[in-house]
């Protein structure tokens, strides 16, 4: 497999690549440097004139329940298997994710053991630029602890940011059987939500995901997380629909190639099976072009406007792969015999693309004008900061 991109904050950064989302920068002063880490050497803070602006994606949960496992499969390419060995993090670590066009957000990764409510933690400024709360249990265990943990955490941030998305990812499910996932599911559900209603809060939404990093389950969960941090979400999915119902396309996603994850299909219901399939042909095409593919891209991933595939399966199914931008990839299922006007198809996917680009092009100019506003911002302080410092 090919390697992904999860750019530093200090490298390199597809800056006009990312969601129009609150962020304060000036809040990551309150961590000290040793506070914010990582391994992979993501360190600092991005810069005030960028005018870039990323969704945050906390994961959080008790210590050994899986959130660098989950980090490192989805964004790492790592095998399940490798996890085994990955050391305990005793830092909070901050990774910037800028694989698309669509899909750009920080991920910061809470060590386990960390007292988060400990005064000297800004747990404020933690929440309030945070788009989505991942919490992690830990299936295999006991999760007593771990449940008043969550309300803790989900209570305490959902006063400061009521818009925070909460995320519970009921995980290692790979070593239950299905009516123990769904028992677990069932009660884990009850309890949290009884502990909201006694506090008062029943307002506070939950989702609830059954995962694994040994199956697609973690993907597609990532997915539906990401997803509601898209703004331009019901614009792509409309899109979608009015390809597949002009092309006589079965079902069709959208997807970041380097993770996997499908960041908008149409609204006919998605079921894991196909899901599967089309993040193993995504798998296929990537293998065959790292081997056989242009060697010299120097861009690691061997991904380009000429990718696309076509499996037939033996269920009269077509599996069709196109490339979207440099990013993303369509995948479709079709009937074969509606595949024989695969010239329709490839029309009315001409015209997509072009449509997926102009939202793209209205986010790019949005993301400029910010840019250009807090560059003004930013001198007017500096010249503000000058007058002082001369009246001295
Ligand atoms: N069976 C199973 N084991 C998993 C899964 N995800 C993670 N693990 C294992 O759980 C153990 C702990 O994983 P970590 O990712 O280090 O947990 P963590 O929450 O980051 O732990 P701290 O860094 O201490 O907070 C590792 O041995 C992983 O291999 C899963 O989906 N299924």
């Amino acid at each position: 497999m090919s390697g992904h991109k999860v750019s530093a904050v200090s490298g390199e950064e597809e800056e006009d690549e990312a969601l129009g989302y609150y962020d304060d920068e000036d809040d990551l002063e309150a961590f000290s440097e040793s506070e914010l880490g990582c391994e992979d050497g993501v360190l600092g803070f991005n810069d005030p004139l960028s005018g870039e602006v990323k969704p945050r994606i906390l994961l959080m949960g008790l210590r050994r329940s899986g959130k660098s496992s989950i980090q490192k499969v989805v964004f790492h390419k790592m095998s399940p298997n490798e996890t085994l060995f990955l050391e305990s993090t005793n830092k909070i670590c901050r990774e910037d994710v800028s694989s698309s066009s669509f899909v750009s957000f920080q991920i910061w990764d809470f060590p386990g053991q960390i007292d988060f409510f400990d005064p000297t933690f800004d747990y404020e400024m933690i929440f309030r630029g945070t788009g989505a709360l991942i919490f992690v249990i830990d299936s295999q265990d006991d999760y007593v602890e771990a449940l008043r943990r969550l309300h803790l955490t989900v209570t305490r941030a959902y006063k400061v940011n009521p818009d925070i998305n909460f995320e519970i990812f009921i995980h290692k499910v790979d070593g239950l059987s299905d009516d123990h996932k769904i028992e677990k599911q069932r009660d884990i559900h009850k309890r949290a939500n009884d502990d909201l209603a006694d506090a008062g809060l029943e307002q506070i939404h939950l989702s609830f995901y059954l995962t694994s990093i040994y199956d697609h389950s973690i993907f597609e969960a990532f997915s539906k997380v990401v997803q509601k941090l898209i703004p331009q979400l019901p614009t792509l999915e409309n899109l979608l629909n009015i390809f597949i119902s002009n092309s006589g396309i079965e079902k069709a996603f959208l997807f970041d190639v380097v993770s996997k994850i499908y960041i908008a299909t149409d609204s006919s219901p998605v079921d894991m099976q196909t899901y599967e399939l089309c993040c193993d042909m995504i798998d296929v095409v990537i293998d065959i072009s790292c081997i056989y593919g242009v060697t010299d891209s120097g861009a690691g991933l061997p991904y380009d406007e000429e990718s696309m595939a076509i499996i037939h399966l033996n269920n009269t199914t077509v599996m069709y792969l196109k490339e979207v931008t440099k990013f993303l990839a369509m995948v479709c299922f079709v009937r074969r015999e509606s595949f024989e006007r695969k010239g329709l198809i490839d029309y009315n996917f001409h015209c997509f693309k072009n449509a997926i680009q102009e939202v793209f092009d209205v986010r790019v100019k949005v993301q400029q004008n910010r840019k250009l506003l807090s560059q003004r911002r930013w001198s007017k302080l500096s010249m503000t900061n000058g007058v002082t410092n001369n009246s001295n």
